[in-house]
């Protein structure tokens, strides 16, 4: 079902889309709203109660952009309220703190959610989602770094921001380039243009990458069994190596699992005999 693509347009014409923010609670999506749309950041934290609801006009080309946006309360309590609003978007703002791994870590049940609201015929590779990786000005206490969220975000077809509304960085350069893609995607046909980047790694390289952060130690790591042989190691090693190998492989977090495999097959090495 295309439900959600506007009437193709003549260039030049004016369009209405609708975006809509998700993301857990507090992870700042009011605040990029704000800081796009207002040029200020609220520092003090005014949970979204249900929706809010805002209309913008852009530029993109020599077209004039009316955008409806609807700002997502992230609370599980507002559940209810938000599946109303699911249907029809086509820019999707997907939020998460960089210093809050769960909300990194619910991304997937966000996209799960909106999926589940558009029911069987719904289709979400209509829509255009720009992730942002937001309040990167609180370095120190980041745990979630720009290669993990990337790799998450581009290996799904979707556009990847590291952004802070407090001080606007990176605000602007992912609205103009969210406001593009949609546009692009609508005088598309409703297609979703390939990024670059997703379409230069594999699925295998991604899930990978992913398998090498979350290994508990360098057997998990190679994926072969505690006790391994010399050669069992050396097998899993050259696998992993062809596919992990920064000149072949340009999936983001790459060459730091490839140095880790590397690592891995040194330490365990030493104590085979
Ligand atoms: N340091 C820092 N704080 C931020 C940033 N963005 C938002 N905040 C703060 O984080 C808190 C939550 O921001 P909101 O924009 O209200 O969060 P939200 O995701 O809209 O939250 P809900 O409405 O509950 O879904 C506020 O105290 C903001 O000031 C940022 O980039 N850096």
């Amino acid at each position: 079902m295309e439900a959600n693509i506007p009437k193709r347009k003549e260039p030049g014409k004016s369009l209405r889309i609708k975006v809509i923010s998700m993301g857990n609670a507090e992870v700042g999506k009011s605040c990029i709203i704000k800081r796009y749309c207002e040029k200020r950041f609220v520092s003090k934290y005014l949970a979204t109660i249900g929706i809010d609801y805002g209309v913008t006009k852009v530029q993109v080309r020599d077209r004039e952009i009316k955008v409806n946006i609807f700002d997502m309360a992230g609370h599980p309590f507002f559940y209810e309220v938000r599946n109303e609003f699911y249907k029809d978007t086509q820019g999707v703002i997907l939020v998460y703190d960089v210093g809050q791994k769960d909300s990194f870590d619910a991304l997937d049940a966000w996209l799960a959610e909106m999926k589940q609201d558009l029911g069987p015929h719904g289709n979400m590779e209509n829509i255009v989602f720009a992730v942002c990786a937001n309040k990167i000005d609180c370095a120190k206490h980041r745990c979630v770094d720009e290669s993990e969220g990337r790799l998450w975000a581009e290996s799904k077809g979707f556009l990847y921001f590291e952004t802070s509304a407090q001080t606007g960085e990176g605000i602007s350069e992912m609205f103009q380039t969210f406001y593009v893609s949609i546009v692009d995607l609508c005088e598309n046909g409703g297609k979703r243009p390939i990024t670059n980047s997703s379409a230069s790694f594999t699925k295998e390289q991604a899930d990978t990458i992913r398998r090498i952060r979350n290994s508990k130690d360098s057997w998990d790591m190679l994926g072969v069994k505690p006790g391994a042989s010399r050669d069992e190691v050396n097998k899993a090693y050259r696998k992993l190596a062809v596919l992990l190998h920064p000149d072949k492989c340009v999936a983001p977090g790459s060459e730091d699992a490839f140095k880790a495999v590397v690592n891995a097959r040194t330490a365990l090495l030493k104590n085979i005999k």
